[in-house]
């Protein structure tokens, strides 16, 4: 039995399959340039973030109705389940589907489909958390934020994903505050390839509550101590780090430096279809590898319903976090 988790850095378009990405294309008569997935798998080499994007987007082109972002999202929280996921923040692009003709209805009540009855079906609670893609301009994205708002019932924050470098946070200050105002959390990528100045900046001008990756912190020691003593959680994802070349190899890895450090660091697997691993894929190649012994994984583990957005019920938040204690490694 895996250790109990939250998975809070998972962008659901990233985890679908090769096999399904080509079966709803061809369910929908898209075409993309494999024949197989003999095939596709040789697209699957990346030489850093924006090579794997080129990928990300051209495979999402086969979601097109409701039925086929169910049964992704059915799919992932299947093999989230396996992988110990007790809860999941899950990341949508609604912009990538906008451009698609994909309607924001479309996407988040397939979604929501299967998000609806996870719990019953596999004993995963979830939270939707909707991206804006940076290197769109900030008025696409509070026209996404205008679209999305029929469905805020079923949206607990906003986050910003997509091409990091050249794209810095305080870009989407105005949208962010906007999404503020509705009652949304904030998140934002920060650090995955950009220097720590953009985790500052996401915390600074778009009051952002968790930052995804923030890898680059340790270039500046007055910014983990912030981090540090703020609190501020870290959704660490190493396969994908490793997988995206921000570190060479995963031996390399700064997560032991980032716990030592005190930082506030959660593991999670970022686009597990195109990186290799779902969450406890991650959890096991960090103990491996890294060394990282039982006991840091637990706080891993701990740490990631700590920062959860589950204020609004912190009856379960305490029954996984019991859940965590009590585990016993094999
Ligand atoms: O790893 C990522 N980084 C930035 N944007 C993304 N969109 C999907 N995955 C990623
Ligand atoms: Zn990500």
């Amino acid at each position: 039995m895996p250790l109990p988790k939250a998975e809070l850095h998972v962008h659901i378009e990233g985890t679908l399959e090769p096999e399904l990405a080509l079966a709803l294309a061809a369910r929908n008569g898209v075409e993309l340039p494999y024949a197989d997935t003999e095939e596709l798998r040789k697209a699957y080499q990346f030489s850093d973030l924006q090579s794997f994007l080129h990928l990300y987007y051209e495979l999402m082109a086969g979601l097109r109705t409701e039925r086929d972002f169910e049964e992704l999202a059915d799919a992932y929280l299947a093999r989230a389940a396996a992988q110990g996921v007790r809860h999941a923040e899950i990341f949508f692009d609604p912009q990538a589907h906008l451009a698609r003709g994909v309607e924001m209805g479309t996407v988040v009540e397939g979604l929501w489909r299967a998000l609806g009855r996870s719990e019953a079906a596999h004993g995963v609670s979830t939270q939707l958390i909707m991206c804006f893609l940076r290197d769109e301009s900030a008025e696409s994205a509070m026209r996404t934020l205008d679209a999305a708002k029929p469905y805020l019932d079923r949206i607990v924050g906003v986050g910003l994903d997509s091409a990091e470098v050249g794209h810095p946070p305080g870009k989407f200050r105005e949208v962010y505050e906007a999404a503020a105002a509705l009652g949304l959390r904030r998140v934002a990528h920060a650090g995955e390839e950009g220097p720590p100045a953009y985790i500052s900046e996401a915390l600074d001008v778009l009051g952002a509550e968790r930052i995804d990756h923030g890898l680059s912190c340790m270039k500046d020691p007055a910014l983990v101590e912030r981090l540090v003593r703020e609190r501020v959680p870290l959704t660490v994802c190493p396969l994908s780090n490793v997988r995206l070349r921000a570190v060479d190899i995963l031996a390399q890895h700064p997560l032991p430096a980032m716990l030592d450090a005190g930082l506030l660091c959660t593991v999670n697997s970022d686009d597990p279809a195109y990186f290799g691993g779902y969450v406890d894929d991650n959890f096991h190649a960090v103990h491996e590898t890294l060394g990282l012994s039982h006991e840091r994984l637990r706080e891993l583990a701990r740490n990631s319903f700590l920062a959860s957005f589950l204020e609004h019920d912190e009856e379960r938040r305490a029954r996984y976090l019991a859940e965590v204690e009590a585990y016993t490694f094999e």
